[in-house]
């Protein structure tokens, strides 16, 4: 029986953020590499697009009007999943039958008037605007008394059900902290009462040493596949400072973070030669008016395309009865992705 080698055998990874498990079979992916290269001819699209509903000066489905604005643009979602005025209330049947009223807000952010542009597109100082606005909407959200957590994300291309190519990204804003935060604060908080550290600042210390899984970085941020990642091109952005929210990051990080999220977004739409797909989110502390030590600052990146510009990746069957599974291991990604830095 030859040595168990993590390049070469099956093995389960644990990811030390969330507490779960990932089955990985690198052998699958020996073969020569399939990314077919399909000349996918990027998508040519107006800088305005006058039937589109986040664009300046449109109207949207409530008959409201955009603005003629030149940076960022907010405004409460029209089909909002979450209303701020739900009456509170719980139900509960046998035990096992439990539900509770959630309230919440949810916007739209546009990151810029140009239809045309997506991140890797724009410039890093109009990238800083939106990581300024997203700052000022956690604040301001989350001092609500009801508002305890802030999630900001990115839902970009058709695949990932994205209704409109212009550029922007939501916030839903709720009294209850989600599954996955909680799930990674759970997993931070014991490992900052073991410690007396960040698991997050540990682990990208172990991961800069290590370097294999590392794409980009940084004087303030570094971009890896995660040792755990789960989606074939995974990556998460983490701050080298160990802080908890955007209301604690400083201009020259804001900058740097603009910088490194134009870079990894770049970095994608090189890697199938298509506009990159993806979910994106960050996780910041829960806005509970606790202190909450054991956060630390990242951003996910969960993207879907796994061989080509047209092959995904579908979380299936064994994925869904068992846990994720992946082929080509994340240091294999990383080199991918690395090459095109
Ligand atoms: O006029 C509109 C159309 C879409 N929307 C909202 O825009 C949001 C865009 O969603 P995506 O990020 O998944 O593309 C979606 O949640 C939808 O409810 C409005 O708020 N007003
Ligand atoms: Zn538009």
């Amino acid at each position: 029986m030859s040595t168990f080698d993590l390049t070469d055998h099956s093995h389960r990874r644990y990811n030390s953020l969330t507490g779960e498990w990932v089955l990985v079979s690198p052998h699958r992916s020996k073969r020569p590499w399939q990314g077919q290269q399909e000349e996918t001819q990027r998508e040519q699209r107006p800088e305005y697009d006058p039937s589109c509903y986040l664009c300046p000066t449109n109207t949207r489905a409530n008959g409201e009007t955009n603005p003629d604005y030149d940076a960022t643009f907010v405004f409460v979602n029209d089909f909002a999943a979450l209303q701020a005025d739900s009456p509170s209330g719980s139900f509960s049947k046998g035990g096992l039958l439990k539900a509770e009223s959630e309230r919440g807000i949810c916007k739209v952010i546009c990151f810029s008037p140009r239809h045309d542009l997506t991140l890797s597109d724009m410039a890093v100082e109009d990238i800083k605007k939106v990581i300024d606005l997203w700052q000022k909407e956690y604040l301001e959200l989350g001092a609500l008394e009801y508002i305890n957590y802030v999630q900001i994300f990115e839902n970009k291309g058709q695949v990932m059900g994205s209704s409109n190519p212009h550029p922007h990204g939501q916030i839903w804003a709720q009294s209850s902290v989600p599954v996955e935060p909680a799930k990674e604060m759970a997993q931070q908080a014991a490992y900052y009462r073991e410690n007396g550290r960040s698991l997050l600042a540990d682990y990208l210390q172990l991961e800069l040493e290590e370097k294999s899984r590392v794409v980009l970085e940084n004087e303030h941020f570094a971009a890896l596949v995660p040792f755990w990642a789960v989606w074939p091109f995974e990556t998460i952005i983490i701050s080298k400072r160990h802080f908890q929210h955007l209301g604690q990051i400083s201009e020259d990080e804001k900058v740097a973070y603009a910088k490194i999220m134009k870079q990894l977004s770049a970095v994608y739409d090189s890697l199938f030669q298509t506009s990159f797909p993806y979910s994106a989110g960050l996780h910041q502390s829960p806005t509970d008016g606790q202190e909450h030590p054991e956060w630390h600052f990242h951003m996910h990146f969960y993207p879907p395309l796994l061989r080509s510009a047209t092959v995904k990746k579908f979380m299936v069957g064994y994925e869904m009865m068992g846990n994720p599974q992946r082929d080509i291991t994340p240091e294999s990604a990383a080199e991918r992705l690395r090459s095109l830095a």
